[in-house]
């Protein structure tokens, strides 16, 4: 922090290409300024660090919001004793009742203040609320768009029924908390197995398995081959297969996941693995 000559400031959920827009302007010595509402399920705890080099400093909304403009940058300049460049995007607002803008910034630092006009994506305006809002209605291709990478959860492994390996196909179970899911359905997919490097391609199920035993389960089949799961796995998302549905019996669920496989198959393989 003593070293940061150049800061962005935002909640930064996602990181999106918004947000890599302000990226670009900082210097070597840039760092990420997160002020965290408590609310991030894009990209929550640590994770928004895979998608920059830069470093990251959190601040809690509540430290900062009650302080004025002047307030605001005399915090920031006891903070990072060298900074030159503050970065932000064209609709940032801070302080009580959000009532300070850029316009605010320029005025009150003796610094540069780069704003960062909107970015959009085939004309829509690029943002966190709309990247969650095409999640829950399974619209991976818009939301991974929006991102500028596949959308990713991490979960920890837990114990299925069993029932996959033995009647179905075999599945790595998770759980995953602080991370938004998207829609209940079926996904092409790519998986992270614990440490492993690469991903392997694989056919995820999101939901309550209204099939079997009614419960809520977060499934995972590798396409590739055998694999074993330790501790946690990472489910990246390619594209949307199909909703969650009822079937009448164990023999039409597991028809219905070759087909899933085969559609998965064709989704990945367009895809430079
Ligand atoms: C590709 C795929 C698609 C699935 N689709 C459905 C579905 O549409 N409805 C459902 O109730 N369960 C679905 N399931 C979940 C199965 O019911 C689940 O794998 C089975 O209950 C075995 O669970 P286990 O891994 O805990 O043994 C799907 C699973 C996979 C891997
Ligand atoms: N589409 C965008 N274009 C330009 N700047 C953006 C865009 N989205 C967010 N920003 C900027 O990035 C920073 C973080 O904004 P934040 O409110 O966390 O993003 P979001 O609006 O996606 O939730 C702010 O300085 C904001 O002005």
């Amino acid at each position: 922090m003593r070293k940061s000559t150049s800061i962005a400031i935002g909640g930064f959920d996602g990181m999106h290409i918004g947000h890599q827009a302000l990226f670009r302007e900082l210097d070597d010595n840039g760092t990420i300024v997160v002020i965290e509402t408590g609310y991030a399920n894009l990209t929550p705890d640590g994770f928004r660090q895979r998608y920059t080099k830069h470093r990251i400093v959190y601040l809690k909304l509540g430290d900062i919001r009650h302080l004025d403009g002047a307030g605001f940058i005399a915090f920031l300049e006891k903070k990072f004793p060298k900074l030159k460049k503050i970065v932000v995007g064209y609709d940032f607002h801070f302080g009580k009742d959000r009532k300070y803008s850029y316009e605010d910034l320029k005025q009150l630092f003796k610094g540069d203040v780069v704003v960062v006009e909107e970015v959009k994506h085939n004309n829509d305006s690029v943002h966190s609320h709309k990247i969650r809002a095409k999640l829950q209605i399974g619209d991976i291709k818009g939301a991974n768009d929006f991102l500028g990478h596949n959308y990713t959860i991490v979960g920890k492994r837990v114990d299925g029924q069993g029932l996959g390996s033995r009647e179905l196909v075999p599945t790595i179970n998770l759980s995953v908390k602080d991370f938004l899911l998207p829609k209940e359905g079926v996904y092409a997919t790519l998986t992270r197995i614990d440490d492993e490097e690469h991903f392997h391609p694989s056919v995820s199920f999101i939901g309550h398995r209204i099939t079997t035993d009614g419960s809520f389960a977060v499934e995972t089949h590798i396409l590739d081959g055998t694999v074993t799961c330790k501790e946690k796995a990472e489910i990246s998302f390619v594209d949307f297969i199909r909703n969650n549905e009822k079937f009448d019996s164990l023999e039409n669920l597991k028809e219905a996941i070759k087909k899933d496989i085969t559609i998965a198959n064709r989704m990945l393989k367009r895809l430079e693995l």
